[in-house]
């Protein structure tokens, strides 16, 4: 193990605190931020999550309510939820949470959502402004990624960055967030996906490297560049008797050749997890400022 580990805890943990200041100085307005998720069905992988995101609230103070539906919903009955959200002034940030059962339509929802609420940043209002480089809501993932770089003081200006996944989750807005003209940012980027020719052959020029394959151990060390710093967004559960829960958690890369070649890595756990709940708090408070102007 040569790579200094960059411990997502320790960034969230900050995060975290600056919120809840802020939450008490809206307090003393009589601003009381408020979030609803929306959780369909009983995917465990989702209700732990859920239930994650329910306690960081109430640990820093911000009033949250988890609207559980069965499965089957109709995406009328959704809709209409969702509009009674948009309409609900002690809710200034909406989630519903991802992945949902096949007969519901995920864009039309995201679309649903008012842009001024959508704490996910997934409403393409939001995505147009992150393009553009505007203030709005931006995902909380990658948000939570150049977090973690700011922390540990990692340059990515004139950098090659290299995003592996093109999803509209991660993988897109990571790599819009890594390239603009501005502080913190300024990279030179780059997007590879399934259907990218000799992957290594780019990787391997990576500064900065940012997998979200959605694959476990995709990435191994021969992909990457000595000295790199390689950022993990893999979150597999992988089969494993021989813990408690019967499962671990495995990232997209493969950590221990990894961690030999990297200067630095995020671990999974540990590592890009815990800000994505961190900056889902950051944008209900933002929200509720947003919404009280
Ligand atoms: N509308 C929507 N918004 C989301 O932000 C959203 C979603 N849907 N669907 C699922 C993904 C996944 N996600 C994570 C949140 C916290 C951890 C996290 O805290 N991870 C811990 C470990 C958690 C564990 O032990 O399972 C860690 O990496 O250390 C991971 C993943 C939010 N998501």
């Amino acid at each position: 193990m040569k790579a200094m580990l960059l411990n997502g805890k320790d960034v969230a943990k900050s995060v975290r605190e600056s919120v809840k200041h802020e939450v008490e100085a809206l307090k003393k307005e009589n601003i009381y931020p408020g979030l609803a998720v929306v959780l369909v069905g009983e995917d465990p992988a989702s209700k732990v999550y859920v239930r994650n995101k329910g306690r960081t609230c109430e640990k820093l103070g911000i009033f949250s309510e988890t609207i559980t539906l069965p499965k089957d919903v109709s995406q009328k009955e959704l809709n209409t939820i969702i509009d009674k959200l948009n309409h609900d002034p002690k809710f200034h940030g909406i989630l519903v949470q991802m992945p949902l059962p096949r007969q519901l339509d995920a864009s039309e929802i995201i679309h649903r959502i008012r842009p001024e609420k959508d704490v996910d940043g997934f409403h393409p209002e939001n995505v147009g402004r992150l393009i553009l480089d505007e203030e709005g809501f931006q995902p909380c993932t990658p948000a939570g990624i150049m977090e973690i770089l700011r922390y540990y003081k990692i340059s990515l200006e004139g950098k090659h960055a290299v995003v592996v996944g093109r999803s509209n989750i991660v993988g897109k807005p990571m790599l819009n967030m890594l390239y603009q003209k501005k502080k913190d940012a300024n990279a030179t980027a780059t997007i590879c996906h399934t259907r990218t020719q000799d992957m290594g052959a780019i990787t391997r020029t990576a500064d900065v490297l940012i997998v979200a394959a959605g694959v476990p151990e995709f990435v191994t060390g021969d992909m990457i560049k000595p000295g790199a710093v390689v950022i993990d967004v893999g979150m597999n559960r992988v089969d494993d008797p021989s813990t408690d829960k019967g499962y671990r958690l495995t990232g997209d890369v493969k950590f221990d050749e990894a961690s030999e070649i990297a200067s630095a890595i995020t671990p999974v756990p540990g590592g890009v997890g815990p800000m994505t709940i961190a900056m889902l708090m950051v944008n209900t408070v933002k929200a509720a400022k947003f919404q009280n102007r």
